[in-house]
């Protein structure tokens, strides 16, 4: 690689003052008897989903949140899945709770989103809690885009009147992260790509900040990228070669800021994850006066 000239967003670092800050928190509100716990269902034995999990409770026990897994077999019913999803529901001992993404095929991935107590929604994928945040109001926000947002504030990358360009329009990332970008606290413009787009190199050149999220190993290379402009890379696809992200290594010599893959938006998911439900359990906290 020749010379790098981005700087490192570094996912890691601020993955752990969020952890400092959330201990914090999960202290006091033990010390008014509320003890948050997230769940996590996870169908299958996808290995790359399974370690994601598997990262989500050593996460909780590093903040002192309970965990409460569900695993369950990959050929099970969707009528399985749904009691499993209403079980959590109704366990006082869950703050909030996720059900990991991908499911297998034959499940409806949006039906078990939908079932999901929109109150105990940990992930903020709940159509109630996008449809709140597109009229702006208050909901748990998506973790992967609140992380990539956090990112760039704490890098004092500038938004306000950014052209953004999004590559990938998943439900985790592509589709939501429009919202918080074009709120009026940040004021960016946002171009959404996929994997249809005609002339992706043209787009993804306009752009200030991109986000490139298609899950397609090193998409974005050196020559679409704008001199100085920042490159998050947040697609994760596992090859014979390891895990590799939708950004080429080249871009580090053209970028002006660049979160690494893995090391850089990825923690700041999990951070988020644990965020949302002490913010829950906050406000359980206070509504119990
Ligand atoms: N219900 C959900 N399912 C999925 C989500 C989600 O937000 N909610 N996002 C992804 C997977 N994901 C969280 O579940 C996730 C992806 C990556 C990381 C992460 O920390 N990555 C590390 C590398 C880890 C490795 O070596 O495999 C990094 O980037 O440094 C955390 C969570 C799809 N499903």
């Amino acid at each position: 690689m020749g010379h790098v000239t981005a700087t490192i967003l570094d996912g890691k670092a601020t993955r752990d003052e969020i952890f400092e800050d959330l201990k914090v928190r999960v202290s006091a509100l033990k010390d008014k008897g509320i003890t948050p716990g997230l769940g996590t269902v996870l169908v299958g034995d996808d290995p790359g989903s399974a370690a994601y999990v598997r990262g989500k409770h050593n996460d909780c026990a590093k903040v002192g949140i309970t965990s409460i897994r569900r695993d369950l077999p990959a050929d099970i019913t969707q009528e399985k899945l749904d009691a499993t999803i209403d079980e959590l529901n109704a366990n006082p001992d869950c703050t909030g709770y996720i059900v990991q993404l991908p499911v297998p095929k034959q499940l409806d991935e949006n039906a078990a989103l939908e079932r999901i107590d929109p109150d105990k929604d940990a992930d903020g994928l709940h159509p109630v809690n996008l449809g709140r945040l597109v009229l702006g109001k208050e909901a748990p926000l998506p973790c992967t885009p609140r992380g990539i947002l956090h990112l760039l504030r704490r890098y004092e990358v500038p938004i306000e009147g950014a052209h953004v360009v999004v590559v990938g329009r998943g439900v985790t990332v592509g589709r939501p992260i429009g919202l918080l970008f074009t709120r009026r606290s940040e004021n960016a413009t946002v171009t959404l790509c996929h994997t249809r787009t005609r002339d992706l190199g043209a787009e993804v050149r306009r752009a200030d900040i991109v986000i490139a999220a298609a899950g397609v190993p090193g998409l974005v290379t050196a020559d679409m990228v704008k001199p100085g402009a920042a490159v998050l890379d947040v697609g994760v696809s596992r090859t014979e070669d390891g895990l590799r992200g939708d950004v080429a290594a080249d871009v580090a010599e053209v970028a002006g800021f660049l979160s690494p893959n893995p090391g850089g938006v990825g923690p700041l998911t999990r951070a988020f994850l644990l965020t949302n439900v002490v913010e829950r359990a906050e406000r359980v906290a206070a509504s119990l006066g």
